[in-house]
């Protein structure tokens, strides 16, 4: 006989964590299932590995282009990329481990095994059948692979952080963050980089202003800048390296090539032909703005929502408004899917939030918009031979001139950005900004000292 819940969560990454455990806070009854790891994307193979190497990148940067100004005479006998990684998963098991704690005060039941829909009340795991009146999706995505001859020679974002040997040559296809995160991140450890893009520039829906100092910074740091570069075909060689040849005619060798040129959904293999759940043309489930699914019953959260945005706190933020709604009378609970900061940890780091200059302008017209700049040397570099840039947008509508677009790339961002989140949610005016005695010497105080 099937096992009874009042909700199922399927897939424990950010969105099905977060729901589940806020359901059963809230006193249901809850099954969370999980195919993989805990923790999801986000833990095991995006934000936190990411973030991880990130700071190892950082470490790599301090001693290789600041130490030696800052009077230290360092000399690095070498790099050990598997201590990094070691130390890494290490801190990922102490995280699953807060998961299993987690779960266990709030009562939730984590089944190991992979769930199909049998139909709308009942998911079935290894041969088992369990109802719930509550069902949500929360299977997230995973990474896309082209479709050309040789692209499994490849690894994906995945694959990058299996990675236990470090790439000597490594190029990464793709122009979105992973993309210039992963590039980045092997460049600053050591690895000839190369990123391939397939137009002018990572990055393109940013402001200009971000992708022109990425640029920029690229230009002068690395990784290596291959724009227009549309891969055609990957060759295995006989000493095992990689050629990736381009549309274009030319060709790169290396070590290791990494693909990351976009993210699919997975509800391909979930069962939901067993319900009236509708899909969009690109396999993303349909919502509306409560994450209800077109199936009464079976709702729908994080990276596999059609018109969601991929991020970690938005799943976590539309999981909980969700529980509190279904398990907590909060009728009216439902993510607000407007103004969303993020960050992007390249290098130097991005930070940015609402429109951007060409979209505001559209939206708003040349007359009502008003873009305050600054530019500057960021101070922890100022004192050192290499110098890095930080450059700063506030973009400003209407007669009052209404914060709608803040943007910022240098030292520091990813940290600087959250407080203006507030400020602009909150509906903050350039006089707004300008009202608050600035944090002297930061470059935050740019955000507030503009003219
Ligand atoms: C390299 C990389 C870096 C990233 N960096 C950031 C960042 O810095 N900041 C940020 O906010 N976001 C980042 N993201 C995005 C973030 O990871 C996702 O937005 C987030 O994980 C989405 O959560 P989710 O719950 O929708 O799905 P996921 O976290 O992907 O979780 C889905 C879970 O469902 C499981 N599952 C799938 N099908 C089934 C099934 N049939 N049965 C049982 N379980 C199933 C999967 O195994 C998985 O564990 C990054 C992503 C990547 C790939």
């Amino acid at each position: 006989m099937a096992q009874h819940f009042d909700y199922i969560c399927l897939g424990a990454g950010s969105g099905g964590i977060a729901s589940a455990n806020r359901a059963a806070m809230r006193g249901a009854k809850v099954l969370l299932i999980e195919a993989k790891h805990v923790g999801g994307t986000c833990v095991n193979v995006g934000c936190v590995p990411k973030k991880v190497m990130w700071y190892g990148a950082h470490v790599a940067e301090a001693m290789n282009l600041y130490a030696k100004d800052y009077g230290f005479d360092v000399t690095v006998n070498k790099f050990d990329w598997n201590t990094l990684v070691e130390n890494r998963e290490a801190y990922i098991g102490r995280i699953h481990d807060a998961y299993g704690r987690g779960f266990a005060n709030n009562k939730v039941t984590l089944l190991n095994g992979y769930g199909r829909f049998v139909d709308g009340n009942t998911i079935e795991v290894d041969g088992e059948h369990y109802t719930a009146d509550h069902i949500l999706i929360a299977t997230g995505g995973a990474p896309t692979i082209p479709n050309i001859p040789g692209a499994q020679y490849g690894i994906d974002s995945d694959g990058f952080f299996a990675l236990r040997e470090q790439p000597k040559r490594v190029a990464v296809v793709g122009a979105g963050y992973i993309a210039v995160e992963v590039a980045g991140v092997l460049h600053a450890l050591g690895s000839e980089t190369h990123l391939l893009v397939r137009k002018h520039a990572p990055l393109r829906n940013f402001d200009p202003i971000l992708v022109d100092a990425l640029v920029d910074a690229m230009a002068t740091e690395g990784p290596t800048l291959h724009t227009h570069s549309v891969p055609k075909a990957v060759v295995k060689n006989a000493d095992d390296s990689l050629t990736l040849s381009l549309e274009n005619g030319e060709s790169i060798t290396v070590d290791c090539l990494i693909w990351a040129i976009g993210r699919s959904p997975a509800t391909g293999n979930i069962g939901l032909e067993n319900t009236e759940v509708q899909l969009d043309n690109k396999g993303y489930v349909i919502t509306d703005e409560q994450q209800n699914t077109t199936h009464k019953g079976i709702y729908c959260v994080g990276d596999i929502m059609a018109g969601g945005v991929e991020l970690t706190p938005v799943a976590v933020k539309a999981g909980r408004l969700l529980s509190e709604r279904l398990f907590n009378g909060m009728t009216d609970a439902k993510m607000d899917y407007n103004l969303i900061p993020t960050v992007v940890f390249s290098h130097p780091p991005i930070g940015t939030m609402g429109l951007t200059e060409p979209e505001a302008r559209t939206q708003y017209g040349d007359d009502n918009v008003k873009v305050y700049t600054s530019t500057f040397t960021s101070m922890y570099t100022a004192v050192t031979a290499h110098r890095q840039a930080c450059k700063m947008k506030l973009v400003c509508a209407g007669k009052d001139e209404k914060v709608v677009g803040i943007h910022g790339i240098g030292f520091g961002m990813d940290e600087i950005l959250q407080g203006f989140g507030v400020a602009m949610k909150m509906g903050a005016t350039k006089a707004d900004f300008d009202a608050v005695v600035a944090i002297h010497p930061t470059g935050a105080e740019e955000f507030v000292t503009m003219r």
